[in-house]
Formats: C-alpha cells, sequence, structure tokens
C-alpha cells in the first residue's frame, strides 16, 4: 500500500485525527530512509532511521537526515525530537564504511561535508533531543547519540567510538561530543581503546542516562521529553547555546582543514588496507 493509500484509510484517520495526519503526511513525504512522525498536539517529532540493513551513514542517508532537521528547525510548531531507528536491533552501524573505501576524492570530500552538517544541525539543535537507542551504536551512531540532551538505552547492546579498532582516528569533534557527555578521563580511555561498551557499561560512566528495555523505550522517551517541555524554549536554548556553541564555534573554524585531513587520511594506502581488512571480517562474521 502506498503511503497516499494509507493515509486515506479511514480508520488512520480516525485513529490519528486531520492535523495529525496531515503532519505526517507533509513530513513523510520527504524520504523513506528517514521517517517523521510530528505530533501537532505536543510538538515532539519521533524521527526513525530507517536504511536497512543497518542505518549505515552513507552520504544520501546524511543529507536526508540533515534535511529532515532542517525542516523540523523551520516548522515552530516541533520542540522536541527524539532519533530512534526503525530496525530493533541496531540504532545506527556508524558511517557506512563503503563510502570510505576505494572512494573519489569529490564524494568523500561531499560525504565529510555532509556529516559535518549533521553533527552542527543536531548538536547544535533549538530543539530538545533525546535518543532512543533502540540497538547497536557504533561509532558515528555513538556521535548522533552524544550530540542530543538526553539517552535512553535498550538493555543488552553496545555503544561507543571504537573507530581507533578500524585503524582510523576519531575526528576532534566526535571526541568533543563525547567528553561533553562523559568527561575527559572517560573519553580518553573510550576514545584511545576504541572501547565499545555494553549498555550496562555506559549508563555507569553516564553515557546513557536510562538503561529500559525495548518494550518501553519510547513511551520513555516521550514521558522525558514532556519534562523537557515543561521549561520555556527560550531559556533552555539559550543555555544550551552556550553551553554547545564553543565546539561548533571550533569545528566552524576548521572544517575546510577537518575536510582536507579526513580525505588525505582516508586515501593513504595503509588506511585503506585497514578499511580493507575490516570490511572482509564484517563480511565473514555477517555470513556466519
Ligand atoms: C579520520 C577518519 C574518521 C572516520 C570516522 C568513522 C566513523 C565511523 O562511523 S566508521 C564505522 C564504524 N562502524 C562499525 O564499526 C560498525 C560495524 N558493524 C557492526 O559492528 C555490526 O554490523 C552491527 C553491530 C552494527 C550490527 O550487527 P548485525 O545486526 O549482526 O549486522 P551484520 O554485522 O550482519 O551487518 C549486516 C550488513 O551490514 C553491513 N554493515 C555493517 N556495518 C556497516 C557499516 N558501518 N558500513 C557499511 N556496511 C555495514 C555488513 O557488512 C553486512 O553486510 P552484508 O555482508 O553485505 O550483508
Amino acid at each position: 500500500m502506498s503511503l497516499k493509500q494509507l493515509f486515506r484509510q479511514p480508520m488512520l484517520r480516525a485513529m490519528l485525527g486531520r492535523q495529525h495526519i496531515q503532519a505526517l503526511r507533509s513530513m513523510t513525504t520527504q524520504s523513506d530512509k528517514v521517517l517523521v512522525d510530528l505530533d501537532p498536539k505536543t510538538g515532539v517529532a519521533v524521527v526513525q532511521m530507517n536504511r536497512p540493513p543497518v542505518n549505515s551513514l552513507n552520504l544520501e542517508f546524511l543529507s536526508d537526515i540533515n534535511n529532515t532537521l532542517d525542516k523540523l528547525h523551520n516548522d515552530k510548531s516541533c520542540r522536541g525530537l527524539i532519533l530512534t531507528s526503525s530496525n530493533n536491533k541496531v540504532f545506527c552501524a556508524g558511517l557506512d564504511i563503503m563510502e570510505m573505501y576505494q572512494p573519489q576524492t569529490d564524494r568523500l570530500t561531499e560525504f565529510w561535508k555532509t556529516l559535518q552538517n549533521v553533527w552542527m544541525n543536531l548538536y547544535g539543535s533549538r530543539l530538545a533531543t533525546i535518543a532512543a537507542i533502540n540497538g547497536h551504536s557504533p561509532a558515528g551512531g555513538c556521535l548522533l547519540a552524544t550530540c542530543c540532551d538526553y539517552r535512553i538505552m535498550v538493555q543488552n547492546f553496545t555503544i561507543g567510538l571504537n573507530e581507533t579498532q578500524l585503524g582510523i582516528i576519531p575526528p576532534f569533534w566526535f571526541v568533543d561530543s563525547m567528553e561533553g557527555v562523559v568527561g575527559y578521563r572517560q573519553t580518553e580511555l573510550a576514545c584511545q581503546k576504541g572501547l565499545m561498551m555494553t549498555t550496562d557499561q555506559a549508563s555507569k560512566i553516564g553515557l546513557v542516562d536510562e538503561v529500559v528495555t525495548p518494550e518501553v523505550v519510547l513511551q520513555k522517551a516521550q514521558n522525558e521529553m514532556v519534562s523537557w517541555l515543561k521549561i520555556p524554549d527560550y531559556a533552555r536554548q539559550l543555555t544550551k547555546s552556550q553551553m554547545k556553541m564553543p565546539n561548533i564555534n571550533k569545528l566552524r573554524a576548521r572544517r575546510d582543514e577537518d575536510v582536507q585531513h579526513f580525505v588525505n587520511f582516508i586515501t593513504k594506502d595503509s588506511v585503506q588496507q585497514a578499511l580493507g581488512f575490516y570490511i572482509e571480517n564484517l563480511k565473514k562474521k555477517a555470513k556466519k
């Protein structure tokens, strides 16, 4: 059934109401990889990442995420965002490794610029943002989670900046995001060792704020959002921006240098070789 047909279903219309359907329709036509449900009554948008099999972030998916963020930021009725996944085992597998393996320089450059934009847009969002982490969340997945104001994670999954395990280096703004959440010492341990932490380990160091069962993760996120939206927007937003702007300005000032560094680093023979091995192992593991 097409989305158009779905929205015509009387049951759905009765359940959600006309206003809600309109908001849903305007948001969902945007991309089938990023599903948005903006509730006009609460002003809360649930944004589901939906790029099978594992929500890995390629150029087009990152652009869709960015467009969605722009759209929500331009919608005055929207006050809060819950970021989650349509896959209940993987929140986001991080950057699409295929974007970095044997790449074309132009696309690699565009890919990195788009990731920088997503980071600035989500980290500096005017919205209250909650990550409902309903699956594994390595590297770029962990980055998205640490961009949010609050993290609720389902038990028995893993999260972390595991870049060093792939023979690559987490960029300074990935590290800054993590440090803002867990502090210098825990970031140092986590990033140098490329630790993938279980939900419980992540909770112990404050990387996630709540550990929950899969059935309740979205409801818990909605409940938490209510308390964030009780605060006047201007007070919450200015406080947030006061805390986040230094890191955003740091990347803004070094954007081009960061892109150049990324492209030079990724295209090194030794890094390509390490990525090749990593992909081979991933594929072997997936076949088992
Ligand atoms: C200066 C340089 C800075 C660069 C910064 C880099 C940041 C990054 O984000 S690098 C990416 C890091 N991500 C990972 O290391 C995650 C790797 N994936 C996994 O560990 C697992 O896939 C999983 C835990 C996320 C999910 O496990 P599972 O549900 O068992 O799924 P499979 O492992 O069977 O994977 C299915 C399918 O997807 C492919 N795949 C997985 N991750 C990625 C990825 N990040 N990019 C591209 N493709 C990925 C995997 O190879 C399988 O493919 P097929 O074999 O074709 O089915």
